[in-house]
């Protein structure tokens, strides 16, 4: 049985799986951390990489290999394949001018029209996670690093590149050297930078970048922008050194994918399905035939890694919100779970608005959190372990609300993530959602998503027109509970207060 390998390659860590490609059973995993902050060298994704692999056993035996990876950070090449400064991710907010900036500018000065237009050219209104307001921010406050830029990669395509055997000129870890034209992607990533519109009419069907728009933000457009491959089109071939050493003709390389778009593809999404993933980033997604242009900027219309779009409400604040809890209760996650469960719907009145690191949906870039409803009867660990999970799950909810605001059909909520594992988030979400939650086996459905997608370019090599294999997902217990409307009322009482 051919094995494939899926990364992913998130904020706070990389994840690998092998699988067997035919039927989709683990074969073995990995995983290795990132470091902390919102601006990160990439070679650390490199070692935790390399370190992941070789936690899973190597990846030698594996015939294809894809990756999917966080979304929209910039990864900025000079021509030498070096970086031209720290990556900025997704969740770093010091673009949250330039994202206003560019809104304005589309809409000759009008901030609405700016937005609607954005929306209706790449799918999104710009927010400072999105690659091209970081181009923009490089462009004002570092044009020495500016001038410098010859490639622009998203993490993920950044990887991919690596494994391939490129990268910095004299790294004996790349020993391709910098051929930036090598650089490819896929359509779920790109449809994230916001200079790349995923429904236009391309060359090679749908998609196509807009070079009018990276030049809006950069200033110029002479850089070398990954070529955008179809799902099971492969990118190469993993340099021996990396992976597929002992397999004739080497490891594949597939296009890979958007963290999300790589999660949908593991969890075998249909329109209907909805996931809410609460990692780093809380993610509320649904996939659908076609994008919607949110001029409202609550949804982002980004493409998914099989064709469709996938439509996603996004927010800073999510496993980290409870990994802030433990530290001020100074606990571990089972016991922030029982103290969260120990303390009644509403928490009696105690409120978490979690922008703890900002926010993005909504866009409040500057914001901060607060608790509010501070009484004797709610100053206990309890509560407050229960105002923690209830606030950050308020903030998907109100998501869930712009996806049905757009007509997306729900039929069934999945809940995937780090931060899905703790019975707390499991057992209040449906109070909160007010809908039944199915929670998946324990899983890395990025990973699985990138492994599903590396069998596909397998089958695609040998079969062209191959579809996906069909791996299926167990779901492990569905949660049902009476809705507690009041949690999300006393929510949107303060949610603006800010
Ligand atoms: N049982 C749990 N309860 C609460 N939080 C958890 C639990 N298990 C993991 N987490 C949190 O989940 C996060 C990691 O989730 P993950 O989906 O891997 O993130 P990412 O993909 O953004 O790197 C960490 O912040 C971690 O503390
Ligand atoms: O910005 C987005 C999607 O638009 C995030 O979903 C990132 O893609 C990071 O994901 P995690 O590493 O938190 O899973």
């Amino acid at each position: 049985m051919p094995l494939v390998a899926g990364v992913d390659t998130s904020t706070q860590s990389c994840k690998v799986v092998v699988r067997d490609a035919e039927t989709g059973a683990l074969v073995r995993s990995g995983s290795a951390k990132h470091p902390d902050g919102t601006a990160v060298d990439p070679r650390h994704w490199w070692d935790a990489f390399l370190a992941a692999a070789k936690e899973a056993g190597g990846l030698d035996d594996v015939a294809a290999i894809a990756v999917g990876g966080q979304q929209h950070g910039l990864v900025a090449l000079d021509a030498e394949g070096n970086v031209v400064r720290d990556a900025l991710l997704w969740n770093d907010t010091r673009s949250a001018q330039a994202a206003e900036d560019l809104v304005r500018e589309l809409g000759d000065g009008d901030r609405e029209t700016g937005a609607q237009r954005w929306a209706d050219a790449v799918g999104s209104v710009l927010v400072a996670s999105l690659t091209v307001t970081k181009l923009r921010w490089l462009r004002d406050a570092e044009p020495d690093n500016a001038a410098r830029v010859a490639a622009v990669a998203l993490p993920h395509d950044w990887l991919s590149w690596r494994i391939a055997g490129y990268g910095p000129a004299g790294d004996p870890s790349a020993p391709l050297g910098p051929q930036l034209d090598r650089l490819f992607t896929d359509r779920s990533d790109a449809s994230g930078t916001g200079y790349y519109d995923a429904e236009a009419d391309g060359p090679d069907g749908p998609g196509a970048y807009r070079l009018d728009l990276l030049r809006l933000a950069l200033g110029r457009d002479d850089v070398v922008l990954p070529r955008v491959l179809g799902p099971a089109e492969s990118g190469g071939v993993a340099h021996p050194s990396v992976a597929g050493s002992a397999v004739d003709g080497g490891a594949l390389i597939g296009p890979g994918a958007g963290d999300n778009a790589g999660a949908s593809l593991g969890l075998g999404m249909q329109p209907g399905d909805i996931a809410i993933s609460i990692g780093t980033s809380g993610v509320v997604s649904a996939v659908a035939p076609r994008r919607t242009a949110d001029g409202s900027g609550a949804i982002n219309g980004f493409a998914d890694a099989t064709g469709n779009a996938l439509m996603l409400a996004v927010t800073l604040n999510a496993a980290r919100v409870l990994d802030a809890a433990r530290t001020v209760l100074g606990c571990d996650v089972d016991e922030l779970a029982r103290l969260a469960l120990a303390a009644p719907p509403g928490s009696d009145g105690l409120v978490l608005v979690p922008y703890l690191e900002g926010e993005r949906t909504p866009n409040r870039p500057d914001a901060t959190g607060t608790l509010h409803g501070i009484r004797l009867k709610n100053s206990t660990r309890e509560h407050l372990a229960r105002a923690y999970v209830e606030g950050m799950l308020c903030g998907l909810a109100d998501g869930l609300d712009a996806l049905r605001a757009l007509d997306v059909p729900i039929d069934r909520v999945m809940l995937i993530g780090g931060a899905a594992q703790s019975p707390a988030v499991q057992q209040i979400a449906p109070q909160v959602f007010g809908l039944p939650i199915s929670v998946p086996e324990p899983g890395e459905y990025v990973a699985d998503g990138a492994a599903r997608q590396a069998a596909w370019v397998l089958a695609a090599a040998a079969n062209p027109g191959a579809e996906a294999p069909s791996w299926s997902t167990t779901i492990a217990t569905t949660l049902d509970a009476d809705a507690r409307p009041v949690v999300r009322e006393q929510y949107a009482a303060v949610r603006d207060l800010v």
